[in-house]
Order: structure tokens, then C-alpha cells, then sequence
């Protein structure tokens, strides 16, 4: 008899080639469609599950663990972040949690950057501009925006994105200062001239843009609350491409109206708050739909490390991305 094949719930709709290929390997069941599932239809599903694979708009908490009952073995998230995912009660249950670093690095980089550049040159004011058919003409003030040359990008979690972000920041000629838990070693530190600011309230007060690039922990939660926004220069500009929950939302939106900072470029928000309302009313602040990894090809690599998580796993090995507590 061929050895039982391992029972997997999807939440939502993956990349077609990835859901074919888990359903050559697994029995293979997808839940929601263009949507995750609602709670209840995901708690009902679960204790037929060996392996689970939800992304990252699936909140997989204590109690659902607790009603997944023993079958479930592992949590392959389709996604780096794990903030969605009781990864403590995970461990204690016996369930291995893996994710999707590294593919998705550049790309989302890329956006950081992007967002950088919208916000200091004005691009969406400009834009409008066009689409409502207001454009008077070239004018020696017109939209002026800021340099990124000599300027300083103070990151906010130096690991493999906040690196990407260095490596281009440097190529617009911007000096990099740097928070991180530990130093980076000076193999990667000296190539980006990066500077280690040990304390964050000193990178808050010499960045001219900062750009949050660590994830989403308790230990993270509000790193930037509103007593370090203030540290930073009213001339300043946020950028966020990690997770809402690091900045605290509501002291920057207020800071952003009272022009107290210049500007804010933001592809993610506080989960359950949805977009504050009073953040699109503001010219010089632009807002994306959480899209840093969405390219065809990073969404089609986040596939290809869940299967190899799923695969190496159902061989009988560790993930080779699993996520333990102590790295979070
Ligand atoms: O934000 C995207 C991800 O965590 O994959």
C-alpha cells in the first residue's frame, strides 16, 4: 500500500501552478476563494488537517489551535510574517510554523523605495494634478519636493529587507544609520557605509527618512509610538512596508496633520483599524494596499518555499524555514 497522503488545508485561492502541484502531492483541500475563509469555516476544517497553509490575512490564535485538535502538524505560511500566528502555542502544541523569507526581499525593497521617492518628490500630488486636468505649466516652485542625495534613511531592522533598502538608498547617494538588536557584522556594514545607532531614539533624531523594515513582535509593537515621533525632525518622512502595528497609526496621523512631520509613505496599516480616514485626506502622505511582495514572480516563489517546506517536512525533516519563538 502507498504510504497515506498527508491531508492540507489551504485558506484561500495560491498561484495556479502551486496549487496543482500540492494537489499532485497532498490531499489537498482550499477553503475560501478570493478571500480567507471566515473563522468558523476554518475552525471546522482544521482537525482534518495535517498541514495547514494560511497566509497572512488568516489570524491563527491560541483558541483555533486549541480546536485543531492533535492532527495538525504544521503551519506553512504563505508569507514572511508570522505576526498572524500564535507561534508560542504553536510550538507548545507540537506544531512546526514555517514562512516565505528571502523571495520576496528585493521586491518589497523595491516598494520601500518607491514609496520614499512618491512622497519626497510629490509624485502622487503631480499625478493628480494630471488627472484632474489642473496642470498650469512648468513653474520654478511648482511641486517642489526634497533631494535623496546626502540625505540620511534611518532603518528600523536591519535584516534581509532593511539591507535591500540600504544597498539602494546608497545608490541615490543617501548615508544610512541603522537600530537593530545587534550590530550588523562589518562584512555587511562596511560595504553600505551604514552607521549603528544603538539606541533608537538616536536614529529617530538624525534620520530624514525612516523606514520601519522589522517585523512585527510583541517586543515590536509600537516601537514608534508617539513620544519617538517626536524625536524625529518635523522635516521628516515615514516609511512603512512591514507591519502597521510597529508605528503607532493614530499618533502619526495626528502628527502628519499638524505638520509635524513632512510626510509618510505607507503600504501597511494597524490590523482591525482598516485605513484611518484622516491619513487619505493628507497631500503629502501615500498609501498603498499592502503590495511589497506583489510581483507575479516573488508570489510564485512564496509558493515554491511552501511546497519545499511541506515536501521536507512530509519526508520526515524540519521545514527549512521554520519559525521558532526565540527568533521573533
Ligand atoms: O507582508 C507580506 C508578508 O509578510 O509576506
Amino acid at each position: 500500500m502507498p504510504p497515506k497522503r498527508l491531508s492540507v488545508v489551504v485558506t484561500r485561492r495560491l498561484p495556479a501552478p502551486i496549487e496543482a502541484r500540492m494537489a499532485e502531492l497532498f490531499d489537498l483541500r482550499v477553503l475560501g476563494g478570493d478571500k480567507s475563509p471566515d473563522r468558523a469555516a476554518l475552525i471546522e476544517a482544521l482537525p482534518e488537517a495535517d498541514i495547514l497553509v494560511p497566509t497572512i490575512t488568516d489570524v491563527i490564535d491560541a483558541p483555533m489551535l486549541a480546536g485543531a485538535g492533535d492532527r495538525l502538524k504544521l503551519i506553512a505560511n504563505y508569507g514572511a510574517g508570522v505576526d498572524h500566528i500564535d507561534v508560542a502555542t504553536a510550538r507548545q502544541r507540537g506544531i512546526l510554523v514555517s514562512n516565505t523569507p528571502g523571495v520576496l526581499t528585493e521586491d518589497t525593497a523595491d516598494m520601500g523605495l518607491a514609496l520614499m521617492l512618491a512622497v519626497l518628490r510629490r509624485m502622487t500630488e503631480g499625478m493628480a494634478q494630471m488627472q484632474q486636468g489642473v496642470w498650469e505649466g512648468w513653474a520654478p516652485d511648482a511641486l517642489l519636493g526634497t533631494r535623496l542625495g546626502g540625505k540620511t534613511l534611518g532603518i528600523l531592522g536591519m535584516g534581509r529587507i532593511g539591507q535591500a533598502m540600504a544597498r539602494r538608498a546608497r545608490a541615490f547617494g543617501m548615508d544610512i544609520h541603522y537600530h537593530n538588536r545587534r550590530r550588523l557584522h562589518s562584512g555587511l556594514e562596511e560595504p553600505l557605509e551604514a552607521t549603528w545607532q544603538e539606541r533608537l531614539d538616536a536614529l529617530c533624531a538624525v534620520s530624514d527618512v525612516i523606514s520601519v523594515n522589522c517585523p512585527h513582535t510583541p517586543s515590536t509593537f509600537h516601537l514608534l509610538n508617539a513620544r519617538r515621533l517626536k524625536l524625529l525632525k518635523p522635516t521628516a518622512v515615514v516609511v512603512n512596508t512591514s507591519r502597521g502595528e510597529v508605528i503607532d497609526e493614530n499618533a502619526l496621523t495626528r502628527m502628519l496633520r499638524a505638520g509635524e512631520l513632512a510626510g509618510a509613505g505607507l503600504d501597511v496599516y494597524e490590523r482591525g483599524q482598516g485605513v484611518n480616514p484622516r491619513l487619505r485626506e493628507l497631500p503629502n502622505v501615500v498609501l498603498l494596499p499592502h503590495m511589497g511582495s506583489a510581483t507575479r514572480e516573488a508570489r510564485l516563489e512564496m509558493g515554491e518555499k511552501v511546497l519545499i517546506n511541506m515536501q521536507t517536512f512530509a519526508d520526515g525533516h524540519r521545514p527549512p524555514d521554520q519559525v521558532v519563538p526565540s527568533m521573533l
